[in-house]
């Protein structure tokens, strides 16, 4: 294990904790948090990231210091990620920990973001402050680890979740999957949701559900920013009387192999972008999308989609994480997770590692990775 993974400062625990907090209403800014302590080891301020086009955590962290009437000059910035040195939509804030006194900064690591990348840090050295980097490193990676796939590699980081049977069933032949798990995992469902910039799902699943795919379950009350919403369509059959029209204010662009104009003005009206990229089958491109979507500032995906969709992300290998809901019921015959097969060799299947697994209410939670797809972390 990395050694930043062990001997936190506690400043530097706060700040993280102030980061995991940003995290659902920043995208797509990353989620950062910043703690300033005095040289006798009191906090004077505290910060996070604040909405696209607001304050980033280091000037919210000054301005709370400056709230309480607290002095900052000569003190330590604790923060998770490099002070940006970029006029980006706001002012650079390795600038206002200079102008204010700071002393010392010491951050979890440095930004990929090729508008910052060492030059936050360089300014702040030229300024005679003393820099540290790596303290966190391996939470301040995971706590973005859309922001980072999008800076690396140009594409968001893709989580596919799935609510399923102990026999792993998502639907049942009929159709009828509503609900398989219980409240407790849906509202979890939904803190996943929030932390995503966007939320995917097919035009099967739209057709079937007619689901919002919104964040609004209770504990979601502090979100303040809806995720986007990404439609796979071939042929723009979307309804324009489905529900997803009428969840709160957000963006929906809706892929589509169809150059059917009547039916892409009609989406058109209702607000939602169309963007057509077929592939050579009448079906979308996915990995042109993929990169259509890294483009339009998505950091980390959310897949809510079927058993088709599904498979054709994991046949692609565009899947990076499973993220999955199991409920203590056994349902026999249905819609698996994805289509893969049929498979004629073991070693065919997707192979993922164990992240973590947990009780979420009657149900179980686990997280699984594909092998190799987080390499691009050890370049940030
Ligand atoms: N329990 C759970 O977690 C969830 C369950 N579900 C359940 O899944 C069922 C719906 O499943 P399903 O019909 O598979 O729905 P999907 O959401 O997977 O949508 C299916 C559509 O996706 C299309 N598709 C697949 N690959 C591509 C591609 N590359 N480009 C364009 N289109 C593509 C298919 O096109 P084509 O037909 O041309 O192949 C198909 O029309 C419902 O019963 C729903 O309740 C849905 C989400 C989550
Ligand atoms: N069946 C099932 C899920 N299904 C997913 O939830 C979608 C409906 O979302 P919404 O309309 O926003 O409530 C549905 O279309 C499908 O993607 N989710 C779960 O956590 N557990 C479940 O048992």
């Amino acid at each position: 294990m990395h050694p930043a993974a062990h001997s936190l400062d506690a400043a530097m625990a706060q700040a993280l904790e102030l980061a995991e907090r940003a995290r659902l209403n920043c995208p797509p800014n990353p989620a950062v948090g910043c703690v300033l302590i005095s040289p006798n080891g009191a906090v004077l301020g505290e910060g996070l990231t604040q909405p696209v086009g607001q304050a980033h955590a280091e000037v919210m962290a000054l301005r709370d210091a400056a709230a309480k009437g607290l002095a900052v000059a000569g003190c330590t910035a604790y923060v998770t990620l490099e002070p940006c040195s970029h006029h980006g939509r706001t002012g650079p804030c390795c600038d206002a920990l200079i102008a204010a006194g700071v002393k010392r900064v010491v951050a979890s690591m440095q930004d990929p973001n090729p508008k910052v990348g060492g030059q936050g840090f360089a300014r702040l050295r030229a300024a005679g402050v003393d820099v540290e980097v790596g303290q966190g490193a391996l939470q301040a990676r995971e706590l973005n680890i859309g922001f980072f796939s999008r800076m690396v590699r140009g594409i968001p980081w893709v989580r596919m979740k799935a609510a399923t049977s102990l026999d792993g069933l998502t639907a049942l032949p009929n159709g009828t999957s509503q609900w398989i798990t219980s409240p407790a995992a849906r509202e979890d469902g939904h803190a996943w949701r929030a932390r995503a910039s966007a939320i995917l799902t097919g035009i099967g699943t739209v057709l079937e559900d007619d689901p919002r795919l919104d964040v609004r379950l209770n504990s979601m009350a502090s979100v303040t920013r809806q995720p986007d919403l990404v439609i796979v369509d071939s042929r723009l059959e979307t309804p324009l009387t489905a529900q997803l029209w009428n969840a709160t204010t957000r963006r929906i662009l809706i892929y589509t192999a169809s150059s059917d104009a009547a039916l892409g003005n009609a989406l058109l009206d209702k607000g939602a972008q169309v963007i057509r990229l077929p592939d050579a089958n009448g079906k979308v491109e996915l990995q042109a999308m993929l990169r259509d979507l890294g483009t339009r500032e998505i950091n980390e995906l959310h897949v809510e989609a079927g058993y088709k969709l599904n498979g054709s992300l994991l046949r692609a290998k565009l899947v990076d994480e499973l993220l999955l809901y199991q409920a203590p019921i056994l349902l026999g015959e249905g819609a698996g997770i994805a289509a893969l097969g049929p498979l004629t060799e073991l070693a065919q299947g997707v192979a993922f590692e164990w992240v973590e697994s947990r009780r979420i209410g009657a149900d179980m939670r686990s997280v699984v990775r594909v092998a190799g797809h987080d390499q691009f972390l050890s370049q940030v």
